[in-house]
């Protein structure tokens, strides 16, 4: 019996509803973001990387989102075309409202942030009447990130896809996705990040969002499992950086994993490879543990890659970057 059941009659086997942005990566390396000249630009936003992670890996991707009318929301719409995502639901704003941008800055391949201009921005206009219940009806699983979470309508309109992934038994993956700038005040993050932990089947975070989340820093990985495991949940991931990761299913499975070892060129995408990579694995019905580590080799491509898109590997190339690894290093989990 698999820890998650899928409808593998449904046309879809995934969305991702949130943000669809553009990352500006320095190619002027290690030195502070006022010093970069020149910058190489690529699909962003941590609910688009997915999509095209899951993509990449062969999966039947769609997204719920909102793009700015202008040459950045074509570019970011023409990229998931491209990538064999379908776009029937990327609503494009009316009044004027901007792309997200994030601006990397690189200071060391162990140092880096993101500068995010998301000043009236289109992802967060995205609306209730921008929600098709028959799309999400018609879709295995839908991620929510929590960014989208952060103001309205884009609130409501998260819910309500919430809600009809509820009623559809579409599975639902909470990915936390905090980000700082985006969101008024702390109070209303517990609020609405809870609300939507409360009804998801996984749970995907840092360390770091989950106490942000839980507004209860130093819990433990297995006091963090239990709470969210009590209410409903099947799976859930705590991701710990070059610290590797663990995950907890409801059966009362514990699994850990060290990351790979990789020359890291920036701290960040990991997480998104991450996400696409284990739920590959979760669809494919294979063990937690293989989740992990192939999520988990996805995860050390990336943070040694320049981009947080462009470099979302294929299934053949996650398979032989953990075998060489393994080669090298032996096994990065502890298997039963
Ligand atoms: N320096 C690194 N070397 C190898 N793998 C890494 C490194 N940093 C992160 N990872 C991998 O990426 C995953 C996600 O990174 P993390 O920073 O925890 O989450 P996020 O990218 O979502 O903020 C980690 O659990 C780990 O598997
Ligand atoms: O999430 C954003 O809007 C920026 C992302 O495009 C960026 O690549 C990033 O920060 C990835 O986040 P992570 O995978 O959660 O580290």
């Amino acid at each position: 019996m698999a820890v998650i059941e899928f409808d593998n009659t449904r046309r879809l086997d995934i969305i991702p509803l949130g943000r669809v942005a553009i990352d500006f990566n320095p190619v002027d390396l290690n030195k502070p973001l006022e010093e970069s000249t020149t910058f190489k630009k690529y699909l962003g936003g941590s609910p688009a990387n997915i999509a095209v992670g899951m993509a990449r890996l062969g999966k039947r991707v769609g997204f719920i989102g909102k793009v700015s009318d202008d040459q950045f929301g074509r570019f970011v719409t023409n990229y998931f075309k491209k990538e064999g995502i379908d776009t029937s639901n990327i609503a494009v704003a009316q009044n004027g409202e901007s792309l997200g941008l994030t601006f990397t800055e690189i200071l060391s391949p162990s140092e880096s942030s993101i500068l995010m201009y998301r000043n009236g921005v289109a992802d967060l206009a995205l609306a209730t009447e921008d929600i098709q219940e028959e799309y999400i009806k018609n879709a295995k699983a839908i991620i929510i990130s929590g960014t989208a979470l952060a103001a309205s309508p884009s609130r409501e309109a998260a819910l309500l896809a919430l809600e009809y992934a509820k009623r559809h038994k579409t599975v639902v993956i909470f990915d936390i996705d905090y980000r700082s700038y985006t969101w008024k005040a702390t109070e209303e993050l517990l609020v609405y990040y809870s609300m939507v932990a409360r009804s998801s089947d996984i749970i995907l975070g840092s360390r770091e969002e989950f106490d942000f989340m839980e507004s209860n820093p130093g819990s433990t990985d297995q006091q963090t499992a239990d709470r969210w495991l009590a209410c409903g949940n099947k799976i859930i991931v705590i991701k710990h950086g070059k610290a590797g990761s663990t995950a907890y299913s409801h059966d009362g499975g514990v699994y850990k994993i060290k990351p790979f070892p990789v020359q890291s060129l920036k701290s960040f995408g990991g997480g998104d490879a991450y996400a696409s990579a284990f739920l590959y694995g979760l669809m494919a019905g294979w063990p937690i543990v293989d989740c992990l580590e192939f999520g988990s080799g996805a995860a050390s491509m990336l943070v040694s890659s320049h981009s947080c898109s462009d470099a979302m590997p294929r299934v053949e190339e996650i398979q032989e970057f953990i075998r060489q690894k393994k080669a090298e290093f032996g096994e990065m989990v502890a298997r039963a």
